[in-house]
């Protein structure tokens, strides 16, 4: 039981007569590589949204290591390791992701108040900000304004100022959403490279990244958990091809 890390119970969230999630209980387990599917509408926004605490739960509750979270702030979960991706318009439009990087890195060392000191004041954040920017595929990119960058390497650096953090639970919300086929495969290789302790609940359309990353998926339906498994038995589960899969399924091979 101790690996688990972070656990729903009975999870249901009402918007008046919709009910977004119904009844959702799942677990992830440390170093877990867990994606979340499932069609338009299933509930998947509104279920990140309860764990991450934007959204109060109406039934239920969320554990993060055995604590019960479902009353913190969303920020305290951010203290306790609870991280989801910076979306693109939290990122800051006329910093550079060098300048974005040592901001989160020093605020994480504790070294907040001295962040406006020139980089390179800090050799610990430096350095840090010099490994995200090389594992997050941003060195060319790291001295210019990210509003100027393409779109793929500002989706990246939402990965790289979540990962500074140095959470225990990663959650990524379609991280390949938007992203030219031609920069996809940068995403794809940034999330598998990600530190294996590190535990990652992904949600995501793009069936080539969800088959290549995952070795546990659940799929929600109407906002009730479907089914759970491995990439192969969701692959050939006939129930899931039936509402979700269907013919995007045809080619893929699990663990390919
Ligand atoms: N704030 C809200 N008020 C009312 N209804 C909502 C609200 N947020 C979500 N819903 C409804 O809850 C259901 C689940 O929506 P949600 O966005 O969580 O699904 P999703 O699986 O994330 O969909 P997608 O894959 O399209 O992002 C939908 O019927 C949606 O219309």
């Amino acid at each position: 039981m101790n690996d688990i890390v972070l656990q729903t119970h009975g999870l249901v969230k009402r918007f008046g007569g919709i009910t977004a999630t119904n009844n959702v209980s799942m677990t992830l387990r440390r170093g877990a590589r867990h994606a979340l599917i499932g069609p338009n509408g299933a509930g998947k926004t509104t279920l990140i949204n309860q764990l991450t605490g934007v959204l109060p739960p109406t039934e239920g509750r969320v554990e993060l290591g055995g604590q019960d979270i479902t009353a913190l702030a969303a920020h305290r979960r951010v203290a306790l390791g609870l991280v989801r991706t910076f979306q693109i318009n939290q990122l800051w439009p006329s910093l550079t992701p060098a300048q974005s990087l040592a901001l989160v890195v020093s605020q994480r060392l504790g070294r907040s108040r001295r962040w406006w000191r020139p980089l390179g004041a800090d050799d610990a954040v430096l350095a840090e900000v010099a490994t995200l920017l090389t594992q997050f595929h941003l060195d060319e990119q790291a001295h210019r304004a990210t509003r100027e960058l393409p779109y793929g390497k500002r989706r990246l650096l939402e990965i790289a100022l979540a990962v500074a953090l140095q959470p225990r639970v990663l959650l990524l919300d379609e991280p390949a959403a938007g992203v030219p086929a031609a920069e996809r495969g940068e995403i794809l290789a940034t999330v598998a490279a990600l530190p294996a302790d590190v535990s990652v609940l992904l949600i995501e359309h793009d069936m080539d990244l969800v088959f290549s990353f995952a070795t546990t998926m659940t799929v929600l339906v109407n906002g009730t958990v479907l089914t759970e498994g491995t990439p192969e038995a969701i692959a050939a589960d006939p129930q899931v091809r039936a509402v979700y899969l269907g013919d995007s399924m045809a080619g893929i091979r699990p663990g390919h």
